[in-house]
């Protein structure tokens, strides 16, 4: 596929991160038509009519044209050049259930997603490229520190755009970037997708210790293990030269683990005080990817057998109700 010339953009996915994505693809100049899938119904009628998302980031003015908008996933997938992926990894393969391999055949595939897919154990690219044939060519990651509700307020943010095709993370770079929009290229898919995932566990871990009555000074040397961790893992599964402090790395892991938008440190500190993992999910209303990832990751790392001691006690509390009291003091036993 010629990347130049005006492009079909679908957005698959409704819910926060995906509405963001499309108020940076609407604010951007290049031309473009923009097309939105989500499982609602009732959702794609209140947007056509109210041009706003009644559930998440309804501040948002949405400008894609009524008709654009539809519950009918193969329709959109057969219009689009670029298909831009946003639902949470573990609703991934629901989403797509309807979609084959020719499908998405020379489609470019973005990954807005910072999750694995549950069961496969894999993260998005290696999932559309062992199920779906997509060549790692026409792959892009979206990633970088940047949370959906600040994109609504147009605070300054960066983005990482990350694919094997250079050109072609550049051209998709060009389509998000705006006033409040920078970005950086990556040549780096692997170790910006699982740095997604893992950080995801790491802000549960935040959350929880907050939650449990942990303060700052604790908080900042969890946090300084846990870009240890990353960069030990990532650099098992993927050895490249990468600098962990890089934006899409350290920075997302920094916002995660800190910031009061994270949905990851909310449900980890309603964790650490005593919430079960259903109550937790239900008030949120939102999704933690680092609920599933952890338990993902717990089965990954037993190939690569990396020392992770803080993704393993979040893995006890979360999937073996140990206490988080009891986790907690023994994983600051380990921690240096
Ligand atoms: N929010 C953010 O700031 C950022 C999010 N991301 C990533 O984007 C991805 C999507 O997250 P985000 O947009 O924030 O999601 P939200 O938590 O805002 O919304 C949840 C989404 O999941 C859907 N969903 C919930 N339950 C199910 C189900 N059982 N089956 C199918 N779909 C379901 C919801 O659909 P419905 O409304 O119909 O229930 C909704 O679209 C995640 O991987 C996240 O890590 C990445 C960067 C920033
Ligand atoms: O990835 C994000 C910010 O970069 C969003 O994190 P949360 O899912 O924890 O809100």
């Amino acid at each position: 596929m010629d990347i130049q010339g005006k492009k079909k953009i679908v957005v698959v996915g409704g819910g926060s991160w995906a509405t963001a994505n499309i108020k940076m693809l609407s604010d951007n100049v290049v031309e473009k038509e923009i097309y939105w899938w989500m499982r609602s119904g009732d959702a794609v009628e209140h947007i056509q009519q109210f041009k706003h998302n009644p559930n998440y980031l309804s501040s948002v003015e949405i400008r894609v044209p009524a008709q654009h908008i539809s519950t009918d996933l193969k329709h959109l997938i057969s219009i689009g050049d670029f298909i831009l992926l946003n639902v949470p990894a573990a609703f991934l393969k629901d989403a797509l259930k309807d979609i084959t391999a020719d499908d998405l055949k020379g489609k470019k595939i973005i990954s807005a997603i910072k999750g694995i897919v549950p069961d496969e154990n894999q993260i998005i690219g290696e999932f559309l490229n062992q199920h779906y044939q997509m060549p790692f060519e026409n792959f892009i990651v979206i990633s970088g520190p940047c949370h959906a509700e600040e994109v609504a307020l147009e605070k300054l943010s960066y983005l990482t755009i990350a694919s094997a095709d250079h050109e072609l993370a550049a051209c998709f770079a060009g389509m998000l970037q705006t006033r409040y929009i920078k970005t950086n290229v990556s040549d780096d898919i692997y170790g910006t997708e699982y740095a997604a995932v893992l950080k995801n566990i790491y802000a549960v871990a935040s959350g929880i210790c907050h939650g449990v009555g942990y303060g700052d000074n604790f908080q900042a040397v969890l946090i300084s293990n846990a870009i240890r961790e990353i960069m030990h893992f990532v650099n098992a599964v993927h050895p490249i030269d990468r600098d962990i402090k890089e934006s899409a790395y350290l920075g997302d892991l920094l916002v995660t683990a800190y910031s009061q938008f994270s949905r990851n440190r909310t449900f980890g500190n309603m964790i650490g005080k005593g919430y079960t993992v259903k109550s937790a999910q239900l008030e949120m209303n939102m999704v933690a990817e680092g609920y599933y990832a952890v338990n993902c990751l717990h089965q990954v790392n037993k190939q690569y057998k990396v020392n992770m001691p803080i993704c393993s006690a979040v893995y006890a509390i979360l999937y073996k109700k140990h206490s988080p009291v009891l986790e907690m003091q023994h994983l600051a036993e380990q921690l240096s």
